[in-house]
C-alpha cells in the first residue's frame, strides 16, 4: 500500500540554495517553503535526505504495444527503422489483448519504479482488428492510479501508403486515442506524405485532438515533412497541441535551410521530441565515414525558445534491443550526442525529462508549486550535475501525497 505523507522534507531544489519543505494537503502541494535547517522527519513526512526533489519525470514516446518483443519472431539484424517495421509487421500478425496487457503493464510499472509518472505511448493502428489499441484503452484505465497514459493512434505502415489507413486512424480516434499520429516520411511518395500530414491535421481539429507525428525519421535531407506539419499547425493555430517526434533529417538539412524553417518554427510553438539513445542506434545505416548521427537539432531548438523534451521510444523491441526504464540514461546519452555537456546545459538538462515533456503532453497541472498536483520524484544527488553523474535511479515517487515508489540508496563500500 502507498503510504500518505503531509510533506517531503529536507529537499533541495533546483537553482535555488537551502533545504525545503514541500507541504502537501489534498494530494496538493499546499507550500513550499524554505527551513532555517536539516529537520528530523515525522512518521507522516518523507525525508528527501537533501537530494535533489524535481517533478515527476514524463515520458513523452514510448511504443508500449512493441515494448519486450526484441527478437520475435526473429532479431533486426541490419539495425534499420526499415527492418524493424518489418519484423513488426510479423510480430504484429501474433498479437493478442492478453499479450499487449502484459507487456505494457510490466514496462509502465518499470517506468513507474523509475520515477515516471506520464507517458504518452503511439500505439500501431495500421491493423484492421486495432487489438493493440484496443488493449492500450482498457491499460489507460487500469494503471491510472500511477501514471497517467496518453494513447497516440499511430498509422506505422503509413495513412495513405496501406490499405485503410485513415479510415483505421479515424476508428482509433473514435474508440478513444487522445492524440493523432502519422509517419510522412515512410508513405510511398512526398505527395502522400503530404497529403497525410493534411488529413491527419483534418481529423484532430475536428475531434479536438492533440497531435504528434513520427517526422522525417531518416537521414534524407530532402525529408522536409516538419515545414508542412509546422505550416498547417500555424494555420490552423495549433502549434502548441503539435509535437513533432525525431525530426533526424534536421541534422542532415543545410544551415540555409535551417535558417528560413527556424523561423517559422519558433511563430508555430510547436513541441519536439528528440529520441537519442534510438535514433543513434537507427540512423546513418545507409552511411559510410563520416557517419552521420541522427539526432537532431537540440540545444538550437532550445536556443530558439522552443520546448524539446527525450524519450525512450523503445524498450527491447524491433527497432532498439536496450532500454531500462531509467530516462536519465537517455538524457545521459542524449547530452552527450548533441553536445550539451556546457555547465550552463547541464544545469538545466532536468527539463527535458520533466517540463517539456509535461508541455508536449499538454499537461496543465503540472510541477513544482503551490496548488499543483503532489507529483514529485526525490533523485540520488543535490544538484542537476550530481544528478547526472551519478545516473541514480529515484529514491522515491510521490503521487498525490501518496509514496508510491521508495528505495534505499545504493551505498557499497569498498572493503580495503
Ligand atoms: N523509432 C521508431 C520506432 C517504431 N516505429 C517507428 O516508425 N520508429
Amino acid at each position: 500500500m502507498a503510504m500518505k505523507v503531509d510533506a517531503v522534507i529536507n529537499a533541495r531544489l533546483q537553482g535555488r540554495a537551502g533545504l525545503y519543505r514541500l507541504a502537501i494537503e489534498a494530494g496538493r502541494f499546499s507550500a513550499i517553503t524554505e527551513q532555517a535547517e536539516l529537520a528530523a522527519a515525522a512518521d507522516n513526512e518523507l525525508d528527501a535526505r537533501e537530494n535533489l526533489v524535481s517533478p515527476a519525470f514524463v515520458e513523452p514516446h514510448i511504443h508500449l504495444d512493441a515494448a519486450l518483443t526484441a527478437g520475435e519472431p526473429r532479431w533486426n539484424q541490419s539495425g534499420t527503422l526499415f527492418e524493424g517495421i518489418e519484423c513488426w509487421a510479423e510480430r504484429k500478425a501474433q498479437l493478442s489483448r492478453e499479450d499487449v496487457i502484459q507487456r505494457a503493464e510490466r514496462t509502465l510499472r518499470l517506468f513507474a519504479a523509475n520515477g515516471i509518472q506520464y507517458v504518452r505511448t503511439h500505439v500501431d493502428v495500421t491493423d484492421p482488428s486495432l487489438t493493440a489499441l484496443k488493449a492500450l484503452l482498457d491499460v489507460r484505465e487500469r494503471v491510472a492510479a500511477f501514471v497517467d497514459l496518453q494513447i497516440v493512434a499511430f498509422p506505422q505502415e503509413g495513412i495513405l501508403s496501406f490499405d485503410g489507413g485513415l479510415e483505421l486512424l479515424h476508428e482509433a480516434v473514435r474508440l478513444g486515442a487522445d492524440v493523432v499520429g502519422g509517419i510522412p516520411h515512410f508513405e510511398f511518395t512526398r505527395d502522400y506524405g503530404v497529403e497525410s500530414v493534411r488529413k491527419l491535421m483534418d481529423l484532430a481539429e475536428r475531434h479536438d485532438r492533440l497531435v504528434d507525428v513520427h517526422c522525417d525519421e531518416i537521414d534524407d535531407p530532402q525529408s522536409r515533412f516538419l515545414e508542412v506539419l509546422a505550416a498547417e499547425a500555424l494555420s490552423r493555430d495549433y502549434g502548441a497541441r503539435v509535437t513533432a517526434s525525431h525530426t533526424c533529417a534536421m541534422s542532415s538539412y543545410n544551415d540555409a535551410y535551417c535558417s528560413r524553417l527556424f523561423r517559422l518554427l519558433k511563430k508555430t510553438g510547436l513541441r519536439f521530441v528528440a529520441l537519442p539513445t534510438e535514433n543513434l542506434h537507427l540512423q546513418g545505416r545507409f552511411d559510410g565515414y563520416p557517419k552521420r548521427r541522427g539526432v537532431t537539432r537540440v540545444p538550437e531548438l532550445l536556443d530558439a525558445g522552443l520546448r524539446v523534451a527525450f524519450g525512450q521510444d523503445s524498450i527491447q523491441d524491433p527497432w532498439y534491443p536496450m532500454g531500462n526504464g531509467n530516462l536519465l540514461r537517455t538524457l545521459d546519452v542524449g547530452l552527450h550526442a548533441c553536445h550539451m555537456l556546457g555547465m550552463n546545459r547541464i544545469e538545466t538538462a532536468l527539463e527535458l525529462i520533466t517540463d517539456n515533456g509535461a508541455a508536449a503532453l499538454g499537461l496543465t497541472d503540472y510541477g513544482l508549486q503551490e496548488g499543483a498536483l503532489a507529483r514529485c520524484v526525490v533523485l540520488q544527488g543535490a544538484t542537476p550535475y550530481d544528478v547526472l553523474l551519478g545516473q541514480k535511479p529515484v529514491l522515491a515517487s510521490v503521487r498525490d501525497g501518496k509514496v508510491m515508489v521508495r528505495r534505499e540508496p545504493d551505498n557499497a563500500e569498498l572493503m580495503q
